[in-house]
């Protein structure tokens, strides 16, 4: 599996990400610049977390205009795998190949802890290193987390499968002490239509290998390996 990963001014994860990818594939992804418009031609296209042009106007909003972006778009649209993790959700609802939008957490603190999940769907190349219905934990660190979306939009999600991991309590129930933003209907991760693109909130890169402490991120890496390889 061949993976690049793009750099804005601001982006602090790339590298996180990047060791990850490393560690899945035995080798290192491309990092593209956010000016560059050649992208290399590659199976996953990462856009990574951090805080992209300063947060400044809404979080990532300033990506989503950036050149490199066109051209992730363009893929997306041709099918390539698109991974968007937490600033990387916020950049790929902006540019909208999701819908909906993350706004300021309800509590209205940055949330920098572990959170409990449920994987919802595994039919994708994102989730099938995990079951449907798994119990996992991933670390989170945002302020810009509660997704929004109308309700039409939300239907639309539900009825067609698009969420990829909701926020539970540790026992796996959907209720308010297990929503540590505000999600509505709890969603943590998102994907498009066809599940080639995934955005979420919460960071497997950092949850990747036993010295992290956790390694319930690892199955998404790997998963994508086995389906894009
Ligand atoms: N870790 C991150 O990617 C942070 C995302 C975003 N800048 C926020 O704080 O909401």
């Amino acid at each position: 599996m061949k993976a690049a990963v793009i750099v804005f001014p601001g982006s602090n994860c790339d590298r996180d990400v990047s060791v990850a990818l490393e560690h899945a594939t035995g080798h290192k992804p491309a990092m593209v610049w956010h000016r560059d418009s050649d992208l290399p031609q590659v199976d996953l296209i990462v856009v990574p977390g951090g805080f992209s042009y300063g947060d400044y106007l809404r979080s990532g909003a300033m990506a989503a205009q950036s050149p490199v972006m066109r051209e992730v778009v363009a893929r997306a649209k041709s099918g390539t795998r698109v991974l968007g993790i937490c600033n990387g959700f916020q950049i790929l609802t902006e540019a909208k190949l999701l819908p909906g939008a993350l706004m300021r957490n309800a509590g209205l603190k940055f949330l920098c802890r572990t959170v409990d999940l449920r994987v919802e769907n595994a039919d994708s190349a994102f989730t099938a290193g995990y079951a449907k219905d798994q119990l996992i934990r991933l670390p989170v660190a945002h302020h810009d987390g509660n997704y929004f979306a109308d309700a039409d939009t939300l239907a639309r999600i539900e009825d067609n499968g698009m969420v990829a991991f909701r926020y539970v309590t540790p026992d796996g129930a959907i209720d308010a002490s297990g929503n540590p933003n505000g999600s509505a209907n709890a969603v943590a991760g998102l994907f498009n239509e066809g599940r080639t693109v995934l955005g979420l909130m919460p960071h497997p890169e950092r949850a990747a290998e036993p010295l992290h402490g956790n390694t319930d991120g690892k199955p998404l890496l790997d998963g994508l390996v086995e389906a894009l390889s």
